[in-house]
């Protein structure tokens, strides 16, 4: 008898225990409070990390604890226009440090086809009409290479297109989420720490993941970061989201 293929369960909801839940970078898991442990936002937004989460492969129901990142929208959010940023989201409740928000939805595309449409997108893109094409570099233990992940969700999203950039990290932490007997793994976004009611929920777009920072060297694709961190680099990373 199958049921899920870690803890063995037969439906129904996977004990925190779970291997399925246990990831092999770091020992995240989702705690008995269904939130996510060890996020002390050291790594400033990168994805420092990835996440198992029990999926297809597994006969636990969808609202199994170690599904969390797949059971949709998670808190109340707020869209409101920036005069500079143009549309900004902030949290309409006060939110847990290491509570699931919602995922990154978008296109997946290709490297090739990203590389395309951001050398588009960089010349054609107004002032507070930005693209979405948020690439993610998940490093390998080396740290020599890393898988990259495309999502594009300038024509096809969620709420997550509308979170803006901060220089100082924001207050959200992307990870990357593998389910078990699911060929792709998908984008999660985890508040950081403690959000506040009416906090505009920002994260740290792209850039190199090697620890330094980098915004466009040609003026003429490089944009006003309006972020109002102490870090504020004054222009938005370079190379994507
Ligand atoms: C994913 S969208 C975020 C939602 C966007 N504000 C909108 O109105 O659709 C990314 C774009 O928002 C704008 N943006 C995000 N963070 C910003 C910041 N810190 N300063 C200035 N503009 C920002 C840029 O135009 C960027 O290309």
């Amino acid at each position: 008898m199958l049921g899920c293929n870690s803890c063995r369960l037969q439906g129904g909801v996977c004990s925190s225990d779970c291997p399925c839940n246990r990831s092999h970078n770091g020992g995240h898991y989702y705690n008995d409070d269904g939130l996510l442990g060890a996020l002390q936002g050291s790594n400033r937004g990168r994805v420092g990390f990835s996440l198992r989460e029990c999926g297809p492969a597994c006969r636990c129901s969808l609202d199994c604890r170690n599904r969390r990142s797949q059971q949709g929208l998670q808190v109340k959010i707020e869209l409101f226009k920036d005069d500079r940023k143009g549309w900004t989201a902030a949290a309409a409740e006060d939110i847990a440090q290491g509570k699931f928000v919602c995922q990154y939805a978008g296109e997946l595309i290709t490297i090739a086809e990203s590389e395309r449409r951001l050398a588009i997108y960089d010349r054609h893109e107004a002032p507070c009409t930005g693209h979405a094409l948020l690439i993610v570099r998940e490093w390998l233990p080396s740290c020599q290479a890393c898988l990259r992940i495309n999502i594009d969700a300038t024509k096809v999203g969620n709420v997550a297109r509308f979170f803006n950039h901060s220089c100082g990290g924001g207050n959200l932490e992307l990870v990357v989420v593998r389910c078990s007997g699911s060929p792709l793994p998908h984008v999660a976004m985890f508040a950081r720490r403690q959000i506040a009611t009416g906090e505009e929920l920002t994260f740290l777009y792209g850039g190199p993941s090697d620890g330094t920072e980098a915004v466009a060297k040609d003026d003429s694709v490089r944009r006003a970061c309006y972020c109002g961190a102490k870090e504020c680099l004054g222009f938005l990373p370079a190379d994507s989201l």
